[in-house]
């Protein structure tokens, strides 16, 4: 399949519109967190992490969100900035909103959980005539992630995000991003992923997220091989589904469709591999990579996150990812 065309004449690689939150990861690890009694702070939120993978890649990134006008509200504004990433149009909110809070319970590498705290957060405030357009012309990607929908008005951000992207040419990559303590009920996440997605150029999801988002869309257990056809029909042009430690598979509109493995891992916590694959994988589309070099590059940086305590701290640098890819297959 012929590389993903980015327009080139553009200052930024991507931005991302979402979620920023808080990530309190528990410290005392492989125990439950009624006795866990510390915890570190980072900060989160898929979108967030994305883009801050982005950055750690050397790729120009920005982000369109709102944050609470708090000490945790400026500690994220703090962090993008530190990270080279463009908070012109991350928004504080006045109303008296709050940081979303994500405590991650490890009760084992392979026993993970998140307790949200979303309540009232200040990103699902973002209203449409806060996102800049300007900011989604000038980049080649726009990332839009699902839980981004959930609610109103930032539900109407995201679809004028995406009609701005249209626009002005900019590609749309869609994480779906199913968090269900954000909906209410499924019929109306299915209702609006459908929204982003028939919009996107390429979507990446587990066989889980697509199955929620596919729920009005004929038999229950759809192939992989299905779902990727059905968005082909729109504005698709790879179609990715995760599937955990049996790796990944992307479907190119063309008709191919390649395998990704896995890299094994010193697991500490599994949270964060969708997020640093999916910077990964986007990074390596934007060096103008095949798909399979790409799904490599974003197992590796997935394998490294999930083998650190935290999901946004732990986004490696290109070298880091190069030398474990090395180091891996010389093991
Ligand atoms: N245990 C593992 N060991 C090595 N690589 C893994 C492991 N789990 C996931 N990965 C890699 O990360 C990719 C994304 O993981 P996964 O399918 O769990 O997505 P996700 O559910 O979105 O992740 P998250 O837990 O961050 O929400 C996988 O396709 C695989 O390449
Ligand atoms: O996206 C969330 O709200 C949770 C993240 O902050 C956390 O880092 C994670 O689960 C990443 O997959």
């Amino acid at each position: 399949m012929e590389p993903i065309a980015f327009t080139t004449d553009k200052s930024l690689d991507l931005v991302a519109i979402g979620r920023l939150c808080i990530d309190l990861n528990a410290n005392e690890i492989n125990r439950p967190m009624e006795e866990t009694m510390t915890f570190t702070k980072y900060v989160g939120g898929s979108p967030a992490n994305i883009a801050i993978g982005m950055s750690r890649l050397d790729m120009k990134t920005a982000f369109i969100g709102k944050v609470a006008d708090d000490q945790m509200g400026r500690f994220i504004v703090q962090y993008l900035h530190d990270n080279g990433i463009g908070t012109s149009n991350v928004i504080t909110d006045r109303t008296g909103a709050v940081t979303g809070l994500a405590f991650t319970e490890i009760k084992s590498p392979e026993d993970c959980s998140i307790l949200m705290y979303r309540d009232n957060v200040a990103d699902l405030r973002l209203e449409p005539g806060e996102v800049d357009e300007s900011l989604i012309a000038a980049s080649k990607v726009l990332l839009v992630s699902g839980t981004a929908l959930a609610k109103s008005p930032s539900r109407e951000a995201v679809l004028l995000a995406l009609r701005y992207a249209r626009k002005h040419g900019t590609k749309v990559v869609f994480d779906i991003d199913y968090r269900p303590y954000t909906w209410t009920n499924p019929q109306e996440t299915a209702i609006y992923y459908h929204a982003a997605a028939e919009k996107s150029d390429i979507i990446i999801g587990t066989r889980e997220e697509f199955d929620m988002l596919e729920q009005f869309d004929g038999n229950a257990e759809r192939s992989d091989e299905v779902t990727a056809a059905q968005w082909f029909g729109h504005h698709a042009e790879i179609v990715v589904i995760k599937h955990g430690k049996d790796g990944s598979i992307a479907y190119g509109k063309d008709g191919s469709s390649h395998r990704g493995s896995i890299f094994p891992a010193k697991v500490i916590k599994t949270f964060g591999a969708g997020d640093s694959y999916a910077a990964g994988f986007i990074y390596g589309l934007m060096q103008g990579w095949s798909i399979g070099r790409s799904m490599e590059f974003g197992s590796a940086c997935a394998s490294i996150v999930i083998s650190s305590h935290s999901c946004s701290d732990a986004m490696p640098r290109v070298k880091q990812v190069e030398d474990f890819i090395r180091d891996s297959k010389n093991a």
